[in-house]
């Protein structure tokens, strides 16, 4: 929709103000990112080359890209960060929340075993040793995905937790220092990600890379897949909110202005099957100057459906990071593609960003069809163990010998056949 946009904008006098069209569901695609091969061919050049030249790269593009050398920053305990109380006082409170919530995640996610008469079977669940964290900080210091990023690595038990910033904005080292870092570098970008999967100066490469990023750690992350686990591509923010006409316009339009102004490639759509309601939504949106920027950037789109079930399909269909359902007729067991569900207009998407609990590292891009957030799961591996009878060693062994000998994997049957 956005060269319809930019068509219309070319026709109409300056003057006619900024374009804000309702477009009906059947009609919205997905913009394709039309950056990707770009990025991509450049992220796999700077890849190579920190894995070929080690620092020597990762110190070349923090300067070109960050201005900065990259630096290990001693992190302080978190009360000698000279912050404002009330900052101080919030960052505990999300701290004390999003802890909570990862632990309740952990319950549950347990070694355990059974035994039959053959032996005894289990799965034990451990700790992933080294875990980098990434935390964006190339438009704003997010300090919250400090806190949401290492805090679960901890409450998994991880004794290794590197995080990696391009910001050192003291409220980021204090909140990393809350969340448990065992160790910060200020480094951000293809190069942080570069110097977790290989390893920079005295830090040895880390088993798991999480966070959020803009497209560029993103596609970074995409690439070092075959080296290191990653969480998954949580990239530029995406809003969809499910409307009635009884929601508070000047709300749900915060709540879509508060997603889109993450990043150019940000994006909120507000569906709805009430169209007045809708141009009540958009009259709002046009009235404040400081909105027109974001609408003109085609990052706040306006979508009218006939019919509840029509809504339904969409959001199934788009699979968004954030998920706004404010709508008397439908209900939360009607969706499950979404990253993370906001029921009611109370639920502000910005009290998931900081403080209600749940992570806020989520996927984007319809990533949410195949799978959810960060969470304290991503950071424990199941593995399994198996101790076999004598009586399991004859019984079983005789049936698996049979199997060995269709593959015609002649010593697997051997094995097999000497303890029977
Ligand atoms: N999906 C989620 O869960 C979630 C949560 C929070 C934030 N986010 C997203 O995180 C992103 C943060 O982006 P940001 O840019 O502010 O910070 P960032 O830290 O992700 O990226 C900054 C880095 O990008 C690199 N970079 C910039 N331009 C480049 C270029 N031309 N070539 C190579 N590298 C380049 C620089 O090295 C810089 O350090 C936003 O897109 C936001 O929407 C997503
Ligand atoms: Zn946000």
């Amino acid at each position: 929709m956005r060269w319809l946009k930019m068509l219309i904008s070319a026709i109409l006098p300056t003057n006619c103000g900024v374009v804000l069209m309702i477009i009906n569901a059947k009609d919205w695609r997905r913009p394709a990112f039309d950056n990707d091969a770009k990025v991509q061919s450049a992220v796999a050049e700077m890849l190579a080359e920190i894995e070929r030249d080690g620092n020597d790269a990762i110190t070349r593009y923090s300067l070109k890209f960050d201005q900065c050398e990259p630096k290990v920053i001693a992190l302080k305990p978190f009360e000698e960060y000279q912050l404002d109380p009330d900052l101080a006082d919030s960052i505990k409170l999300a701290a004390k929340r999003i802890e909570a919530f990862a632990s309740f995640q952990k319950e549950g996610l347990t070694s355990k075993t059974f035994s039959d008469d053959y032996g005894t079977f289990g799965q034990v669940v451990s700790p992933i040793e080294r875990v980098g964290a990434y935390i964006p900080g190339g438009r704003y210091p997010l300090i919250s995905t400090a806190l949401m990023t290492l805090i679960p690595a901890k409450i998994a038990g991880c004794p290794v937790r590197v995080a990696c910033s391009p910001s050192d904005n003291p409220a980021i080292l204090a909140a990393a220092s809350l969340a448990g870092a065992t160790e910060f570098i200020r480094l951000g970008g293809v190069q942080a990600i570069g110097a977790l999967t290989f390893g920079f100066d005295e830090i040895e490469p880390v088993n798991i890379i999480v966070g959020p990023g803009n497209a560029w750690v993103n596609e970074a992350k995409k690439q070092v897949q075959s080296r290191v686990k990653i969480d998954g591509l949580a990239g530029p923010s995406e809003l969809l909110a499910i409307c009635d006409g009884e929601q508070p316009v000047d709300w749900i339009a915060l709540d879509a202005l508060a997603q889109a102004e993450h990043d150019p490639l940000a994006c909120s759509l507000i569906v709805s099957d009430d169209k007045k309601w809708l141009e009540s939504l958009s009259d709002f949106l046009k009235s404040d100057k400081e909105t027109l920027t974001l609408i003109d950037n085609g990052q706040i789109e306006l979508i009218f459906a006939s019919q509840p079930a029509e809504l339904v399909d969409f959001s199934e269909g788009y699979a968004p990071e954030h998920l706004m359902l404010c709508h008397q007729k439908i209900n939360a067991e009607q969706l499950s593609n979404y990253g993370s569900l906001f029921v009611g207009a109370n639920s502000a998407v910005a009290l998931g960003d900081y403080i209600s609990g749940p992570n806020h590292t989520l996927p984007t891009l319809g990533y949410a069809k195949q799978s959810g957030g960060l969470s304290v799961s991503a950071f424990l591996k199941i593995t399994t163990i198996q101790n076999v009878s004598d009586n399991g060693r004859v019984y079983l062994s005789n049936a698996a010998q049979k199997i060995a000998d269709a593959e015609g994997l002649k010593f697997h049957a051997k094995s097999l056949q000497i303890r029977t």
